[in-house]
């Protein structure tokens, strides 16, 4: 279905039944990404699936101010009051994790329970930061340039994603063909308005994080397991799990167990 939120038509999938469960695709993905955990999931939880902004059948803004970190949770605020939902389990993965932790670092009496899949609360110093946006921008123009075929080409063979060449061929057929149904201009703007190094830190936000939160990451993905491992260490309430023989994107590489954890982690009372 298509909702209005804040001048911006999202596209917005419900199913299931239960307490309801948010779900943030990362960056080139979409909401089709979580279709696979549906039918589980929606036997305890009303799913809430969004393609974010210049992702997927969202719109896909020219302004890149518009898809700064801030205006995308506020997005996701409103659309919960629309649907009439006061308060949620968010999970979120990658750059939807990096949402998900802004969301619940501005609206935390909105969550109740929090998954993070390989994600990081931003860059702790400004220059870090800077040279971030240099990179992201390089990036965009990279899309711009060459066009969305030969930037998922670039983009699915860097190192992050290495273990997803032990997929299934039709497996990663499934996530290419979903990456090249983006809009380039969407997902240009993606990296300069909401990219890792455009967004705030929030690194000091997670003592304060009074819900429950479940960090996962791969074993293999070293940069993400350290960003976790540093993110438990601040949260109160966590849990860090490391999946063994598995990168950055555990919900592809390791769909049936990671099915399962989400599951167990928010029927746990
Ligand atoms: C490569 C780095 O950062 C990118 C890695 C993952 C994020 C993502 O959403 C990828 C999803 C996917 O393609 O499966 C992306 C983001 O958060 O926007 C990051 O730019 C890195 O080394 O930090």
């Amino acid at each position: 279905m298509k909702t209005m939120i804040n001048g911006i038509q999202y596209h917005v999938e419900r199913y299931g039944s239960g307490f309801p469960l948010v779900l943030l695709h990362g960056f080139t993905g979409a909401a089709s990404t979580w279709k696979p955990f549906c039918p589980v999931w929606g036997q305890h939880s009303e799913l809430v699936l969004l393609d974010l902004i210049g992702h997927g059948e969202t719109e896909s803004p020219g302004d890149m101010k518009r898809y700064d970190i801030k205006q995308a949770t506020n997005d996701l605020k409103v659309l919960l009051d629309q649907f009439g939902i006061e308060k949620v389990d968010l999970l979120g993965y990658s750059m939807g994790g990096r949402i998900a932790i802004a969301f619940a670092s501005l609206y935390p009496g909105r969550v109740r329970k929090l998954v993070l899949e390989s994600t990081t609360p931003g860059l702790k110093t400004p220059e870090e930061r800077q040279a971030r946006i240099i990179q992201d921008e390089k990036l965009a123009v990279k899309m711009e340039e060459e066009g969305i075929e030969k930037f998922i080409d670039f983009w699915q063979s860097i190192p992050l994603f290495q273990s997803q060449q032990n997929l299934p061929e039709k497996v990663r057929e499934q996530i290419r063909s979903q990456r090249l149904k983006n809009d380039p201009v969407g997902l240009a703007n993606s990296l300069r308005g909401m990219g890792t190094g455009k967004q705030p830190s929030w690194w000091d936000a997670l003592v304060n994080f009074d819900f429950d939160t479940l960090l996962i990451t791969g074993e293999l993905d070293d940069k993400f397991c350290e960003i976790a491992a540093d993110m438990a260490a601040k949260l109160p309430k966590s849990t860090n799990l490391t999946i063994n023989g598995c990168g950055h994107a555990i919900h592809v590489e390791e769909q049936q167990k990671f099915g399962t954890i989400v599951s167990e982690f928010l029927l746990n009372t």
